[in-house]
């Protein structure tokens, strides 16, 4: 397999400019995630490295919040021959598990994401996987573009790991020198 960042500096995944992250803050660099999930041979390829890291750990179930967790959690699963579920915005900070999904009690979840910035994404999957009455067994994530490593009282593995420079609105250098603000992502 070729290198991760070489995989996604060739889809063209890695933008630079000025863009509004799903936080809330800013950021001089976007990780496109769905340049490498549109190509079902690189997201397998790096699905791979996640489920190769859980397997062997007892993971019954893998989970992921909307929308490219979903085709990650999907991947994998299919990889480690599981099922997988999504968790889907059901309030402001607030996801549940729809669709009649299934989660046993005390089943041990691998819950999977492809970009990792303040983790609110992930907290808010990690909620509703305790709230369902599942056990939190590992985190799996393409790209953990955390500014410092964060605490989740679960193992976390990432394909990638590239701290990443974000700002809050107010402070944003990018801001101050008009460079205009882009969205990307769906929240
Ligand atoms: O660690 P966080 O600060 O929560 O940020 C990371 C999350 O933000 C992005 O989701 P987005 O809202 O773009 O969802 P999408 O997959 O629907 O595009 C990304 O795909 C992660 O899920
Ligand atoms: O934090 C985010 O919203 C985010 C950052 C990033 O680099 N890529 C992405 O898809 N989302």
């Amino acid at each position: 397999m070729e290198d991760v960042v070489t995989l996604f500096e060739k889809t063209g995944a890695i933008l630079k400019g000025h863009f509004l992250l799903t936080s809330g803050l800013h950021s001089p660099i976007y990780w496109e995630k769905f340049r490498i999930i549109e190509n079902p041979e690189y997201n397998q390829q790096l699905c791979s490295m996640i489920a190769d890291h859980y397997k062997d750990k007892g993971i019954e179930l893998v989970a992921g919040p909307t929308t490219g967790g979903i085709v990650l959690a999907h991947e994998i699963a299919r990889q480690m021959g599981l099922k997988c579920v999504f968790a889907e915005k059901i309030a402001d900070s607030e996801r549940g598990f729809r669709r009649g999904f299934v989660i046993k009690p005390g089943a041990k979840i691998l819950v999977v994401d492809d970009i990792l910035t303040t983790g609110k994404s992930i907290r808010e999957v990690l909620a509703a996987v305790k709230k369902a009455g599942g056990e939190v067994a590992g985190i799996g994530v393409l790209v953990d573009r955390s500014d410092t490593a964060l605490e989740f009282n679960a193992p976390v593995f990432s394909c990638l790991r590239s701290a990443t420079t974000t700002y809050k609105p107010d402070d944003c250098p990018l801001c101050q020198e008009g460079l205009p603000l882009t969205k990307h992502g769906s929240s």
